[in-house]
């Protein structure tokens, strides 16, 4: 039996504004574990940004909890949960991933300065696996819709993280890149790193180990 990674208990999120009251997640529950591709599926303002948020310990839930490697997430300090996150979990958000003003490299390699692991020839190599080796001097905003997300995710893997958990990596690449993703994802998973992945497309569901539903805030496992 491979490792369990992370877990969530009865996740619940709420969003008050002035004009409605949104119950984003209700009672979300699920565990990921080492080397599976998990595919997270469902229609648009289903929760799926929201649950990724929750199990990235970016936002808090109101109610339920997060364990990654068995330390409650949901119970440290704003500070400490950004030191597991920089240590163990990789992150790619739908927009929002890379600094303007830093050139792609600087990008990647920033996270690795953070814990204290810069390294030229892994700098290069993650460039290389997301096909931008050759766009590493250019800033974001010379970059297409297709580049940018690659690039956010050579910067989420630069951490060499236990997970990785990613807002539709695949959504504006053409067939040939999500080809490539899929492989780089498949490499990582042989060395026991967990992704899991909102996605809308089922080339890439087809590939997962397993498919999980969310509608209405609520999880259906396939
Ligand atoms: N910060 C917020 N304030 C208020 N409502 C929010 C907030 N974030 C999300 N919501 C609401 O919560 C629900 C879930 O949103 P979420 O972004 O998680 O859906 P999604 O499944 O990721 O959608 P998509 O596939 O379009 O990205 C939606 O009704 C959304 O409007």
């Amino acid at each position: 039996m491979t490792a369990c990674l992370l877990e969530a208990m009865d996740l619940y999120r709420f969003f008050h504004t002035q004009e409605s009251e949104t119950l984003a997640l209700r009672g979300v529950s699920l565990t990921l574990r080492e080397g599976e591709l998990v595919a997270l599926m469902g229609p648009s303002g289903s929760g799926k940004s929201t649950l990724l948020a929750c199990l990235a310990s970016l936002d808090v839930p109101d109610g339920g909890h997060v364990e990654f490697l068995g330390m409650r997430l949901t119970r440290l300090s704003d500070a400490e949960r950004a030191r597991r996150r920089a240590q163990g979990i990789g992150i790619l958000l739908q927009s929002g991933n890379l600094f303007s003003g830093l050139t792609v490299a600087d990008n990647v390699r920033l996270p690795m300065r953070l814990i204290g692991q810069a390294n030229e020839k892994c700098v290069d190599a993650l460039l290389a696996d997301v096909g931008l080796w050759d766009r590493r001097h250019a800033y974001p905003g010379q970059l297409s819709g297709g580049e940018a997300a690659r690039a956010g995710l050579a910067v989420a893997l630069a951490n060499a993280p236990q997970i990785l958990l990613a807002d539709e990596p695949t959504g504006e690449v053409d067939a040939e890149t999500e080809l490539r993703i899929l492989t780089l994802f498949d490499r990582r998973r042989e060395s026991g790193m967990a992704i899991l992945v909102a996605t809308h497309s089922t080339f890439l569901a087809r590939h997962a180990s397993r498919v999980i539903q969310l509608r209405d805030g609520r999880l259906h496992h396939d």
